[in-house]
């Protein structure tokens, strides 16, 4: 097994050092989030000494113990490589693993969102940028959370929306401090942010997506993305978040995807995406010849969500984001007059994985002791 030490740097982080024991992190997904999180909890140096991962995986090999230091690699080189058996590592970690222990899920897989509930419920912190197992049903996005509160562990989501920007701990305030969120606008997904302002600067819609990909700002599969389901999964979580109670099929959602790709296999998908450029060229022109741009809009209020692809105003906060950048105007009863505005770029594996890392050290800091039975 490869060997692992954290960097001789001067520390660079806060340390988590109100927790006695080392917290133990298993990685679950090490493609562009979880490799840039192995980089970052390592690039903490000695004020990161406190956190040990103690295994990781992808869909094709699982390493228990440290990984590799090569950037670039991490799984590289590690004995034992082999496709992730995920009965035993949910066993392992549930029984024989110290804590404090955090799993955290960068795999965007149904399978591993299915893990969360016995690993919370066996005490450990569950961190998460997959919006997954928030978004099926609310019986379920419940379930999760009382099953953390009733062990005493933390479950954190924070970048299953705008990334690292700090839209959902936002939201929580405002309900924990006995506020009411009225509504929530927004531009909430890097790649169509990325995509439309690329339109803009003269690229096909094909090539727009593609590299979007390249920079890692799409989903696994970035018909995510375009469909729409990526954003309605966000106003999904905010809206859940915020209190109310909604299911899946109650969100109205445009979808960029060609029907006649809708099922083609990921690569022909791609290939034959550049059919549709000549229509959003068009689109996007219009659009400008209104001294407008296109943006792809949410909307939540108790009435509903909605989200679709609009003309926005060129002048107006909306209507100048370009490259990855996200916005959300939450109103409130506080926040009435005026929205409370939460603005940067909302996708990329570095700010995601600073988010992630986040989240993993507030899970320790803020564990408290198992809720009394009911
Ligand atoms: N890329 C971004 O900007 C953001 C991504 N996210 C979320 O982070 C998650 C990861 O995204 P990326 O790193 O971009 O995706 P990616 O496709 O680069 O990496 C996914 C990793 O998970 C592994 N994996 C997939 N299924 C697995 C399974 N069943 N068991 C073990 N490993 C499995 C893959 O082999 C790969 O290593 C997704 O849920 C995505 O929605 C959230 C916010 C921003
Ligand atoms: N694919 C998403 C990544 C963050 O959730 C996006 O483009 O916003």
């Amino acid at each position: 097994m490869a060997s692992h030490s954290f960097s001789a740097s001067p520390p660079v982080a806060p340390s988590t050092s109100s927790c006695p024991s080392p917290v133990h992190v298993y990685v679950a997904g090490v493609g562009d989030v979880g490799a840039a999180l192995l980089r970052q909890i390592d690039a903490r140096g000695d004020a990161g000494r406190d956190l040990h991962v103690i295994g990781a995986c992808t869909s094709r090999r699982a390493a228990w113990g440290a990984p590799n230091r090569d950037p670039e690699a991490p799984l590289a080189g590690v004995d034992e490589a082999a496709p992730p058996d995920w009965p035993a590592i949910v066993d392992r970690l549930a029984q024989e693993t110290p804590r404090p222990l955090v799993f955290v899920d960068a795999t965007g897989s149904p399978d591993v969102a299915d893990y969360y509930e016995p690993l919370l419920r066996a005490g450990v912190h569950v961190v998460t940028p997959s919006k997954l197992a928030n978004t099926r049903s609310q019986a379920a996005f419940d379930r999760l959370r009382e099953a953390a509160a009733e062990a005493g562990v933390q479950y954190r989501y924070e970048t299953t929306v705008g990334a690292g920007l700090p839209v959902v701990q936002t939201v929580r305030n405002l309900v924990a401090t006995g506020d009411r969120v009225r509504s929530i606008r927004g531009v909430v997904s890097g790649t169509l942010t990325f995509l439309f302002s690329a339109l803009r600067d003269g690229s096909s819609f094909s090539e727009a997506v593609r590299a979007a990909v390249d920079r890692g700002y799409a989903e696994p599969d970035v018909r995510d993305d375009l469909s729409g389901t990526d954003v309605a999964r966000k106003f999904l979580i905010l809206a859940r978040t915020a209190g109310y109670a909604v299911e899946p099929t109650e969100v109205q959602v445009e979808s960029l995807v060609p029907d006649s790709l809708a099922d083609a296999p990921y690569e022909a998908f791609l290939d034959r995406l550049s059919t549709v450029d000549p229509y959003w060229r068009e689109r996007s022109a219009a659009a400008a010849a209104e001294s407008a741009v296109l943006q792809y809009v949410g909307r939540f209020s108790p009435e509903g969500i909605e989200v679709g692809v609009e003309p926005v105003p060129g002048d107006t906060a909306l209507g100048q984001l370009g490259a990855q950048e996200n916005l959300f105007e939450v109103t409130t009863d506080r926040y009435a007059a005026v929205p409370l505005v939460v603005r940067g770029p909302g996708a990329g594996p570095s700010v995601t994985a600073a988010g992630v890392l986040a989240d993993v050290l507030t899970a320790v800091r803020e564990a408290r002791p198992p809720s009394p039975p009911a």
